[in-house]
């Protein structure tokens, strides 16, 4: 079997909560080289053989710690690593220093990640309507109301099997009736857009800030004939869009979120939908208070493990 490693840059006093952040993400094991280990070492007094040793001699870290989390093979790297960089960064509100933070992906004796992690991606029923087929897969409809969605997520987040991808299928299926014009922030792999046409939505705008997505989402839109008119396109959030929508969905980092909300306001027809996911337990308050500030009606909350998702409406004249 290959493993996939994930390593963590951080600093002394995070080594034990990032640990802990890889192995509830799923790490089998997890090796820490700290800086203030190493720091400790005396010559002689280790040694397999009780010989003296020169720490000089041995390979470290001049300052702070690296921790790698060893993954099974299934991993799908492109939607663990920004959630475990969301959750080392999160420390800094327990007070912990996360400094640099970074987190990096390597394969270890597996070259071929790419494919592999295909062996375990299978067509899986989100919610009564709704299934997602990995491309590769012959699948035959379970029901007639059935609704396929065939993915290749390549590189980008979206193979619909992630707590946040999931609440917002639930969430469209609630919401959607059919013919409502929608715009998909931070599409990714396009799921929610190809989920929202198979559902009956109408004209769809689909954005993303990293142009990897945007190639993937084309890719996916093209083998779903019902979304092959959704417009993809790079944009950082709303920016530079003024239209009046009906729907407006983001499975994006609460912070993100927040800055979001005006524009999604701005751009929603009264009585229109903002279908929001990707909050973690922590955040949100923060964002149901956004919300309110903002003037949405929280309609109802999702939760999935630690995950949020908040289907919101803009009031209608009546309800102001
Ligand atoms: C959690 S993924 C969601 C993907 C997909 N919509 C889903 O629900 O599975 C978040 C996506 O938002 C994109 N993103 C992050 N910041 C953004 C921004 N400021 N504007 C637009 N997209 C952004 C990321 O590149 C990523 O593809």
């Amino acid at each position: 079997m290959g493993w996939t490693a994930i390593k963590v840059i951080t600093t002394n006093e995070a080594v034990e909560a990032v640990s802990y952040i890889l192995t509830d993400e799923g790490a089998v094991g997890v090796q820490i080289d700290d800086a203030a280990d190493f720091a400790k070492l005396k010559p002689g007094r280790f040694g397999k053989h009780g010989e003296i040793v020169d720490p000089k001699t041995i390979p470290h870290r001049a300052s702070g710690a690296a921790i790698t989390g060893y993954f099974p093979e299934k991993t799908f790297v492109p939607e663990l690593v920004p959630i475990i960089k969301q959750r080392v960064q999160q420390l800094a509100q327990f007070d912990l220093d996360p400094g640099e933070g970074s987190v990096v992906a390597d394969q270890v004796n597996d070259e071929k990640w790419a494919t592999v992690w295909q062996k375990y991606y299978h067509p899986l029923r989100i919610t009564s309507r709704l299934t997602i087929v990995p491309e590769w897969e012959k699948y035959q409809r379970q029901s007639p109301d059935e609704k396929l969605i065939i993915l290749d997520p390549g590189m980008a987040f979206g193979t619909g099997t992630h707590p946040t991808t999931r609440l917002m299928l639930e969430a469209l299926e609630i919401v959607v009736r059919g013919g409502e014009s929608m715009i998909d922030v931070g599409t990714g792999s396009g799921v929610l857009s190809i989920a929202a046409k198979q559902l009956g939505a109408d004209d769809i705008a689909a954005y993303d800030i990293d142009e990897v997505a945007v190639h993937s989402a084309k890719r996916n839109l093209a083998l779903n004939p019902v979304a092959s008119d959704v417009k993809v396109g790079v944009n950082s959030l709303l920016d530079g869009i003024h239209t009046q929508v009906d729907l407006i969905v983001a499975n994006i980092l609460a912070e993100i979120i927040v800055p979001l909300v005006p524009q999604a306001m701005e751009n929603l027809r009264p009585g229109g939908h903002f279908l929001v996911s990707g909050i973690i337990k922590d955040k949100a308050e923060l964002v149901r208070n956004k919300l309110h500030a903002a003037g949405f009606i929280i309609d109802q909350q999702l939760r999935m493990k630690d995950w949020y998702g908040m289907i919101a409406h803009k009031p209608t004249e009546d309800e102001q």
